[in-house]
């Protein structure tokens, strides 16, 4: 309890510092869009309110492609829905407040729907990023299809002009998409560095250790799509208002690679950087395209392809890097749970065949895991042993037979649903966040014990006293604060094997869980196993290569040979047994 409220004090302390960064920033923002119609002339208020509107959808595209990996050229048709719902209404049914607010309330309700629609389309189980962008490239080319078969309902080609719209005047118009803007960067600045916003980066980082730590990533990605296709759709609205015209382009996918441009410019995951960087370009583009349209358009190119190549982090590269930032978060140990015992087996295979094309990998595999056991696989490389795995923890892998867990069914459930059931699994090469720090891996391990917030970081992380062991032997617990990518081979072996302790499965799949360390650290590890199984009833699987290793920690070995387990008894049976001498040496006369 006090630990707690200390942790929360001093990440009130960090968010209110960080928060009086950006409420100095927003302010002096805020005194300029309040201010500039004073002295900017109504030419260049109208450009700036469009490129406010811009920038905003800029941020959109960021958030999505910049932190989530959700490369998108679809954000324009979101918008275009958003500015074609009001202009439609405005046109055929008239102005008015009611019909204002109509307009309002369905271009933020037809953008999310078609967005979630989207979404659900792009995030299937298994689909790949690069579907997810050919269903965004598709969408727009749709939609603006569908404007110019709409006839004079749509306005066609031409689009529609001359609808009553909300009267304002420019500079009111300015100021309303200024501080929009305003809101919407600072929303998006608290969200990405809050415990949430790390997930979205978890998810663009390594998606797979994501949903193997439970994140159930197709759910937030389309839960984001179709929050940002509302605030798409409210930039439309927006610009359907101040603009007082829509045309088809809007919705098509040249505006929705534009605005790609503008973040990859800019700088992707910066916020600030996707802002100014669609601000300027359109500003300058209004300015320029008048006297030299298409070397405008050429120049845009040029300077894309620059940065791409020499400044790939776009403009914001520019600046000084930050170094990760601030203290590490504190380590609070959990109290040790003890896993429930009894004598029923928490995973059952029976008559698993797993194969590729007309190549058997596995075949016949019958296996019982009780709580408390440590099993071990061994056997000659090739022989399934990692297939095995992975058939342990995806239930969409196709196999013939059955897999039960604490006795459910796995068949077609994804593994973030079998994580859900109990069961960690860490990767045989080491599968954490590259762009991360140690504690940011080690919280997002936590994320279906503690959901994160969205709106700060928490200054402490609560790990099980196994997973703390594992960080101190190796050194990892002094490195918190330190980025992922410097890490050796054999540390981040240790974080993704603290990371998985640290969910608390009630069945671990270890992968070679001790290459690249030392034999003295493999010792230490070994000894945590043993006690968080024989003192705690986890149950473990453990693939190991290093037979005195497994030797000392094993309660029962498994050998598969060929894709069939050839033999399951205990440490002694196994190491003494003819057959398997006969496996081993069979091996080495290959
Ligand atoms: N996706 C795949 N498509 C086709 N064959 C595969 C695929 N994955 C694995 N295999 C094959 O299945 C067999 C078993 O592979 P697996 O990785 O399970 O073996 P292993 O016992 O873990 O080996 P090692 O000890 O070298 O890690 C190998 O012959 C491998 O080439």
């Amino acid at each position: 309890m006090a630990d707690r409220a200390h942790s929360l004090a001093v990440s009130d302390r960090m968010f209110t510092r960080h928060g009086t960064g950006l409420f100095l920033l927003g302010a002096l923002a805020l005194a300029l869009v309040l201010l500039g119609p004073l002295f900017l002339d109504r030419f260049t208020q109208n450009v700036l309110t469009r490129s406010m509107i811009y920038a905003m959808m800029a941020i959109t595209v960021d958030l999505l492609w910049g932190y989530t990996g959700i490369l998108t050229f679809g954000q324009s048709a979101f918008f275009g829905a958003g500015a074609y719902a009001t202009a439609l209404i405005l046109t055929h049914i008239g102005g008015g407040m009611q019909n204002f607010a109509l307009a309002l309330a369905l271009s933020v309700i037809l953008p999310m729907v078609l967005a979630a629609l989207v979404g659900w389309l792009s995030f299937y189980h298994k689909s790949t990023p690069l579907y997810a962008s050919v269903i965004s490239l598709v969408v727009p080319i749709v939609l603006t299809q569908a404007i110019f078969a709409g006839g004079s309902f749509t306005g066609s080609s031409s689009g529609l002009v001359g609808y009553p719209v909300m009267k304002l005047g420019a500079a009111n118009y300015f100021r309303l998409a200024g501080v929009a803007l305003i809101l919407f960067a600072a929303l998006s600045w608290i969200i990405v560095r809050s415990d949430a916003g790390r997930v979205l980066v978890a998810i663009r980082d390594n998606p797979l250790r994501a949903a193997y730590l439970g994140i159930r990533t197709q759910k937030v990605q389309i839960l984001l799509m179709t929050v940002l296709g509302g605030i798409a759709g409210l930039c439309g609205f927006l610009y359907a208002n101040a603009g007082r015209i829509v045309a088809p382009e809007i919705a098509g996918f040249g505006f929705g690679t534009q605005m790609i441009v503008w973040t990859a410019l800019g700088g992707r995951a910066s916020i600030f950087g996707p802002a100014l960087g669609a601000i300027g370009i359109d500003y300058l583009g209004a300015q320029l395209s008048g006297s030299m349209p298409y070397v405008w358009q050429l120049i845009i190119g040029v300077l894309f392809v620059a940065m791409i190549l020499f400044v790939p982090r776009g403009l914001v590269g520019l600046l000084p890097r930050r170094k990760h930032s601030g203290a590490a978060p504190a380590l609070v140990a959990l109290p040790d749970q003890r896993q429930e015992s009894g004598r029923d087996a928490l995973l059952t295979v029976s008559g698993l065949r797993k194969a590729y094309g007309n190549f058997v990998v596995l075949d016949g595999i019958d296996l019982k895991v009780r709580p408390g056991e440590l099993i071990s696989v061994v056997g000659p490389n090739g022989a399934g042993k990692t297939t095995l795995l992975r058939c342990l923890s995806d239930g969409t892998e196709t196999i013939e037979g059955n897999i039960t867990v604490v006795d459910k069914d796995i068949a077609g459930r994804p593994p973030e649903d079998i994580v859900a059931l109990g069961i960690g699994r860490k990767f045989q090469v080491a599968s954490v966040f590259e762009s991360m720090t140690v504690a940011e891996c080690l919280r997002l391990a936590r994320t279906t014990h503690e959901r994160p917030s969205l709106w700060h970081r928490a200054s402490t992380i609560e790990l099980p006293s196994a997973a703390l062991e594992i960080l101190a032997l190796t050194g990892l617990n002094k490195k918190l604060g330190e980025p992922v990518s410097g890490l050796s081979h054999g540390m981040r072996q240790s974080l993704e094997l603290a990371m998985v302790v640290a969910m608390q499965p009630r069945l671990i799949l270890l992968d070679e869980p001790t290459a690249g360390l030392t034999k003295a650290e493999r010792t230490l590890i070994g000894e945590v196993l043993k006690r968080l199984t024989q003192n705690l009833g986890y149950a473990a699987i453990l693939i190991e290569h290093d037979i005195d290793f497994v030797k000392e920690i094993s309660q029962r070995l498994v050998v598969l040979h060929q894709g069939r387990l050839v033999m399951d008894g205990s440490v002694e049976e196994v190491v003494n047994s003819e057959l398997v001498r006969s496996i081993y040496s069979g091996m080495a006369h290959d």
